[in-house]
């Protein structure tokens, strides 16, 4: 503990805030939980020592950009109608460091201006793991309050009644525990200590009884969760305080407790900050966006193509968990407060990884087209061509009004829209099948911490740095044999005369569509000095060639030559 037990104080007299740090102890046999099981052990030391109702979260990556960021995140959560309703407020997350272009769309902009504003409208963002102030009592499984002040002191005046039919209500939503979200009413609680609800003694040991089982062994921790305003108890003394903070992050503390399950960070998934947000948002909670003009925080992001690659392998591989776990936002929280809507965007953030399947069809699609010469659009009825035709329309006007409103720029948004494609059929496309390992075989995969751009290279060299992995051979693939097809489809089109041009341009219409999306990734590939490792090279000439030889075998286009039917003119030439 710096600044000694007692802390220093300021020239008035107050006391100066205080740095601890934290190092929680690790051991064979224990499983840690990585990041979800560090913020836990941090927020059950930070009960026992200050208590403070409201928590900064950021990335060991991430530092303050702005000073008063804090002071706007607290006009939320201490607004006297809406704050005690909010778990946490989430600010976008912006980066140093990122190439001028950024290639990759490392900014994520579309993400961060877009999706997550539009979330505000609804039940609040999801949270991104980083720059996000929390509400304690959030954190500890409590729905938030339904009734406001009034209504609360009312209940407190009719005494015994109101509470048993409230805890009738909350065993309720007990019954169906998993598949549901279970309800730990904050009020309840109180009541019950406060005396109304729990006359004797047993029954106030037995809820104490619960609460250990909920929250750990510690009743210091414990007596903590009850303070509504935060702070210590004046009686405790520095001394004892610090030995209960040893006590809460030693490695079994979680042992047969809720923590990781229904408290705190949740365990189970890659990306545990989609599923802690989504069990608030699942119990009522609302969370907010704020976007302060000066970016509040900011951090750094991989910027060359493999290690963007990874990361976005692991973000896709979290949302595939959550999928197919008990968490499942498709069928998850039933009884609770989720909104329709947010359900409906927390379905879109786990499910998006399966979109790659599609996404890889599409593209492969134009190269066979070319290489067979047959069409891929089939010939449609009026009235479908005019649905194809309006459904076209309004995916491009939704996209004109979310820039207009969002102020992300056209290019921005045309590279986000490469690394899409470029990340689904690489990334997304593993995490599925890495996903369905871990669900049918139970192999499971570990958190890689995301590689970052060092400071010392001022001119990018990271950005040209190229290193080898496995999720580059589709893309690489799928690149040449649409180039394959292209040339193909031209030679057969060359040979064959005018007639053929017309349908030409259609289909190499759609691969060029291919080939502009993967461009970026081509980029990548060549790197600086045009040094790609022959293995890339090797494996997508090898995959792309026996791609092309099999259509040429089965169905050689150099054969469909329209010239003088032989027959015919009875020439033999
Ligand atoms: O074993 C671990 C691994 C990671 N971390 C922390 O987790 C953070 C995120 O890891 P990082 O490698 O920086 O991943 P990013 O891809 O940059 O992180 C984004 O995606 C993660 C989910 O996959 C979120 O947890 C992050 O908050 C979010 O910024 C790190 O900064 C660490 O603070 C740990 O505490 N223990
Ligand atoms: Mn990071």
């Amino acid at each position: 503990v710096f600044l000694g037990h007692s802390g220093g104080l300021d020239s008035d007299g107050n006391e100066l805030p205080r740095l601890v740090y934290v190092s929680r102890e690790k051991r064979a046999g224990f499983q840690h939980h990585k990041k979800a099981g560090a913020m836990n052990a941090l927020v059950r030391v930070s009960a026992v020592l200050t208590n403070g109702q409201y928590m900064l979260n950021l990335d060991c990556d991430h530092y303050i950009n702005n000073s008063s960021a804090l002071r706007e995140a607290m006009c939320f959560l201490m607004d006297p109608n809406l704050g005690r309703k909010i778990c946490y407020v989430q600010f976008p997350q912006r980066f140093d460091g990122i190439d001028t272009n950024d290639r990759y769309a490392n900014r994520n902009t579309v993400f961060f201006d877009i999706n997550l504003r539009g979330l505000d409208g609804i039940q609040g963002p999801v949270y991104v793991g980083t720059g996000c102030v929390f509400n304690r009592t959030a954190l500890y499984g409590y729905e938030p309050p339904m009734k406001s002040k009034e209504s609360g002191l009312f209940s407190k005046l009719c005494g015994g009644r109101t509470s048993k039919s409230k805890s009738t209500g909350s065993k309720k939503s007990d019954k169906h525990a998993d598949g549901s979200v279970p309800v730990f009413n904050l009020e309840d609680i109180e009541e019950g200590i406060e005396g109304s609800g729990f006359d004797d003694e047993k029954s106030l040991l037995m809820s104490q009884m619960s609460l250990e089982k909920r929250f750990g062994q510690s009743s210091v921790f414990v007596a903590s969760t009850l303070m509504e305003y935060g702070g210590v108890p004046q009686s405790a003394t520095p001394e004892s305080l610090l030995k209960e903070a040893i006590h809460v992050i030693s490695c079994g503390y979680e042992d047969r407790s809720d923590w990781g399950r229904e408290i705190g960070w949740i365990y189970g998934s890659v990306t545990e900050d989609i599923l802690t947000g989504f069990k608030m948002h699942a119990r009522g909670w609302r969370s907010i966006y704020c976007m302060p003009k000066r970016p509040a925080f900011k951090g750094s992001a991989p910027i060359n193509l493999s290690d963007r690659l990874n990361q976005v392998l692991r973000w896709a591989l979290g949302s595939v968990e959550i999928l197919f776990s008990r968490h499942c936002p498709i069928w998850y929280g039933y009884g609770g407060r989720l909104k329709f809507l947010e359900r409906f965007a927390y379905i879109n953030t786990t499910i998006y990884p399966l979109t790659s399947i599609p996404l890889l069809i599409y593209c492969i699609l134009p190269a066979v087209c070319l290489l067979t010469g047959k069409f891929i659009i089939p010939q449609i009825s009026n009235i479908a061509s005019i649905w194809f035709i309006s459904l076209f329309i309004s995916i491009f006007a939704t996209g004109i009004l979310e820039m207009r409103w969002s102020g992300v720029g056209i290019d921005e948004w045309w590279r986000n829209e490469q690394f899409w494609v470029i990340g689904g059929i690489s990334a997304h496309l593993f995490a599925v099948f890495q996903g369905l390992l871990k669900v049918l075989a139970g192999i499971d995969t570990s958190f890689t911490v995301t590689s970052k751009a060092s400071d010392e290279d001022n001119d990018f060299a990271e950005l040209y740095m190229f290193k080898w992995t496995t999720l580059l051979i589709p893309p690489t693939t799928i690149l040449i044999i649409n180039l394959v097809g292209v040339v193909a489809g031209t030679s057969y089109a060359i040979n064959s005369g005018y007639q053929s041009w017309g349908p030409l341009f259609g289909k190499l219409f759609f691969a060029f569509w291919v080939i502009i999306h993967l461009y970026p990734f081509l980029k990548g590939l060549m790197g600086r000095q045009n040094r790609t490792p022959t293995i890339v090279v090797v494996w997508a000439i090898l995959l792309a060639s026996i791609f092309s030889l099999l259509w040429v075998r089965i169905d050689p286009f150099t054969t469909r030559v329209t010239g003088p039917d032989i027959q015919m003119c009875g020439i033999n030439c």
